[in-house]
């Protein structure tokens, strides 16, 4: 067996921080932590302007990356480009400006820069610059306009923060990290106004080798400036380091809440759960002994005097309990002993992978799993679970989810795929089936590192990791901190207690985050509370990810879904467009919906909640039938915002297909298809008195005028699918040629689509003189047109509601012009037409 109980020689390693107070640190300063929210109204939106050299430089994707984290939207404009727009009415957009080089505010054109100070001046917003290193050996420089000189290439030691500044929020002032500062390429400033405020101290480790006289005032630089607005009125923030430096991070972070008057603050909560996914999975030589039991409890006592409320969260496969060598199934029995002083969850009894797995084999795992807790009476509580490997969460594996609520009652999980592993700042959480799913969190821990000598390249490296590394970034981007561990990092070296002890400590030296813990349901209410605009899971493909395919089932796939997409908008022709297609032999639609007929309607309404697996049930397994190409239409998806987005996170590669007709002739034909439907709204008011309704008409008026109206506004939707799809997946048909010409329209369509093999339609298509309209040739005599629905008589449009539709959508037809000439497509006559009638 592959284990080595004799490798640890002392005993487990104890964290050792200890908060090293400034001297210098005046007693009974308070620390508490500054609010930055302003009694002035600042009209502001929750986003940040970066400003880089090239949309690829590394300092600007670190404050992408950061604010990314912390969901602050951001914008990166590269300097060659000229600034974009920055206000949204009477609202500002940004509420930080970030030069990842100073030197490019300074040297911007002085349009730009007026341009730029105008709005800083304006919206009171402040700016956030790095003054990067210069090429030549240290030297001195006036700032151009300012009373400032910048020292370049000097190395500093030791690190103190102004403990007198208004900025500091998460940074807790009065700490000093000793020793050299990362990277020598520092730069500091030299100022004699009292404009000007320090925010950190360093020591020149030049002037300390040579004269060890630490008092000295001399000695002392400054690596971060304050300019507080009182010469130009706008503030700044200058570094002289870069996000290299971990301290630099939680600064930053109170910068941006400082300079945006709270608008960008973040709460100072950091929920902690550390789950223990296998308390009894572990091969002999890993496991918890006796003692180690002892030292987890002993450490949760500890830990909760930081972490109010603070429980491990043990996981357990019950198949595995008394798996070890005699010493260690006494620890396990220990572990029972303590059982209720711990939160518990069940995993999967035999530490199964949900996704291999059908929904009854399921539930006889999770049934012998809560079998074995019934017998110990180990206390489930929470309705918290973990599935082993992240199997089944997501991707979902729908029988999961119904194993998970059918047994145990599950309302909470976690996982770290999604939308991905990587990057860890962007993990999400979603609500699925009534289950919140909420991201996790790795600290650097695995089954493997049961030793110190393990984990990289040993101690230091472990207590890096906590020290301003990966760990303590992880706690300072992420308010709800979900950790995995394994029982394997809890005996021998017991890294985890190490680890965490470590991480927590450090995090009550250097910051004001206030740590906590609440059970795993309230944690979940608590996530959606803050972030709601989470609860909506998007889709994507399982086969666009390696790691997801590989915990998706085993029988599914990806190929079940549609390549190309015919997305509207409503009462354009998609009907005889998807009637057509039909006919192509190299293209199969989805099969009929028993609610929406022949659309599926999954991206633009509730029937997104059921999943992708509901989704692709509509379409044939393309190894079963000889058609390669799967399409879909639904005429609702044209005019939806959450549509584009949608679809772009599951099928990107996807063709996309839309129609357009005159907006007025589309608002009619919708009206009528209302009142053929008997909607009551529409049987009682006049056309002309829904396109004109106004504030004093009842609500349900307004409603149907907005869906009679918007999706005609062609030009703002597009743009929107636009923003996620290139103009080259995207193909706009003429209506109006496909109603007269459709013969032409679906040669073009095929081309675009490089669908096999060449469907002759002028075969198959012809003019029935009957319905008026183009028709499938069934025989010599007899053709196959679309149901009365479709080409329906009606009334003309009477003139007044026209001319009003005319006006009405003038604005929207330039913009639509405008558009497609941008786009390379031809200009339809019935665009030609509505621009060219008088208004
Ligand atoms: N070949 C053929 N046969 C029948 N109808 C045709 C055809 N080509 C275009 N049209 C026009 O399509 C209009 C219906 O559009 P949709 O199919 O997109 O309507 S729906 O949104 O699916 O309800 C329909 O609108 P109405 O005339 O108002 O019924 C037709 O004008």
């Amino acid at each position: 067996m592959n284990f080595r109980p004799f490798r640890r020689i002392s005993q487990p390693p104890q964290p050792r921080v200890t908060c090293r107070i400034d001297p210098l640190m005046p007693r009974n300063l308070s620390h508490q932590p500054h609010d930055h929210r302003s009694k002035e109204r600042h009209r502001l939106g929750r986003r940040a302007l970066i400003i880089v050299e090239t949309q690829y430089s590394k300092p600007g994707t670190k404050i992408r990356n950061l604010l990314d984290a912390w969901r602050i939207d951001s914008k990166v404009e590269a300097v060659a480009n000229s600034l974009p727009s920055l206000t949204h009415g009477e609202k500002g957009k940004f509420a930080v400006v970030f030069f990842e080089n100073f030197s490019t505010y300074l040297n911007m054109d002085s349009w730009n820069r007026q341009l730029l100070d105008k709005y800083c001046q304006s919206f009171s917003v402040g700016i956030v610059g790095f003054v990067q290193a210069k090429d030549e050996e240290s030297t001195l420089e006036n700032i151009e306009g300012f009373p400032l000189t910048v020292e370049y290439n000097v190395q500093l030691v030791d690190y103190r923060l102004n403990i007198y500044s208004d900025v500091w929020r998460v940074t807790k002032p009065g700490e000093i990290f000793e020793g050299g500062l990362p990277g020598d390429t520092w730069s500091v400033f030299h100022f004699n106004d009292s404009n000007y405020e320090p925010l950190a101290y360093s020591l020149l480790l030049s002037t300390l080798e040579n004269q060890p006289d630490y008092d000295s005032e001399e000695k002392y630089r400054v690596p971060v400036i304050h300019d507080r607005g009182q010469v130009d009125g706008i503030q700044r923030v200058l570094f002289g380091g870069s996000l290299d430096f971990w301290l630099h991070h939680v600064m930053l972070m109170d910068i941006i809440s400082y300079l945006s008057h709270g608008k960008l603050s973040m709460t100072l909560d950091r929920y902690i759960q550390i789950d223990i996914d296998d308390i009894f999975v572990g091969k002999e030589g890993t496991r918890m002994k006796v003692e180690d039991v002892e030292a987890l409890v002993a450490s949760q006592k500890r830990l909760q005097a930081a972490v109010d409320g603070f429980h491990f969260n043990l996981g357990f496969s019950g198949r595995y309990y008394l798996h070890g060598t005699p010493e260690e199934d006494a620890g396990d029995k220990k572990l029972l002993e303590y059982r209720h002083q711990f939160w518990w969850f069940g995993h999967m009894y035999r530490h199964e992978q949900a996704h291999k797995l059908d929904l009854s084999s399921l539930e006889s795992t999770m049934i012998s799993n809560k079998q074995f807790a019934q017998d110990y009476d180990i206390p489930v509580t929470q309705h918290y679970a973990v599935a082993p490997h992240h199997s089944g969460v997501y991707p979902v594996h729908e029988e999961l989810y119904q194993g998970w609520r059918s047994i145990w009652d599950i309302k909470v999980t976690s996982t770290e795929e999604y939308p991905s592993l990587y990057p860890f700042w962007r993990r999400r959480g979603f609500i699925h089936n009534g289950i919140m799913v909420l991201p996790r969190q790795t600290c650097g821990l695995y089954t493997h590192t049961v030793f110190v000598a393990d984990f990289k390249s040993g101690l230091q490296d472990l207590e890096e990791n906590f020290k301003g590394g990966e760990l303590f970034l992880t706690i300072l981007y992420t308010p709800f901190n979900i950790f995995m561990t394994h029982m394997n990092n809890y005996g021998n070296d017991r890294l985890a207690l190490y680890t965490f002890e470590g991480v927590v400590k450090f995090i009550q030296c250097w910051t004001n985050l206030h740590l906590l813990s609440v059970p795993p349901v309230q944690l979940g209410i608590n996530y959606f509370h803050m972030f709601p605009e989470e609860k909506d899971p998007i889709w994507q493909n399982p086969c666009d990810y390696k790691r997801h395919i590989a915990i998706w089932s085993q029988n599914k796939s990806c190929n079940r879904l549609p390549r190309f997409l015919v997305v509207g908008p409503q009462k354009t022709g998609t009907t005889a467009l998807y009637s057509f297609l039909s006919m192509h032999p190299g293209v199969t639609s989805n099969v009929n919906s028993p609610t929406t007929f022949e659309e599926v309607q999954f991206f633009s309404s509730n029937n997104y909640y059921k999943g992708l697996d509901w989704y692709m049930e509509f379409f044939p397994d393309p190894a079963n039938t000889s058609a390669t190409m799967l399409f879909e239409k639904s005429a609702t998806y044209f005019d939806n915002e959450n549509v584009p987005q949608r679809v772009f996170s599951l099928i990107p590669r996807a063709k996309i297909i839309c129609i357009l007709i005159d907006p007025a002739k589309r608002a009619y034909s919708w009206y009528q298809h209302m009142r053929s439907k008997a909607d009551v709204t529409a049987l009682n008011y006049t056309f002309y008195s829904i396109i004109t309704a106004d504030e004093r008409m009842p609500r349900h008026v307004r409603e149907l005028q907005s869906r009679c109206l918007v999706p005609g506004m062609y030009a703002q939707h597009l743009v929107r699918w636009l923003d996620y799809f290139p103009s080259r997946q995207v193909f706009i048909i003429d209506g109006e040629q496909l109603r007269n010409n459709p013969i032409h329209v679906m040669h073009k369509l095929q081309q675009f689509l490089h669908v096999q093999p060449y469907f002759d339609y002028s075969q198959h298509l012809r003019y029935d003189s009957q319905k008026g309209f183009f028709c499938q040739v069934l025989t010599d005599r007899r053709n196959k047109c679309l149901g009365r629905s479709k080409g329906r008589t009606y009334q003309p449009m009477d003139e007044v509601s026209a001319a009003h539709l005319r006006h009405f959508y003038r604005k929207y037809n330039i913009n639509l012009s405008k558009l497609l000439n941008r786009l390379n497509t031809p200009v339809p006559d019935w665009l030609q037409e509505a621009l060219s009638d008088e208004d």
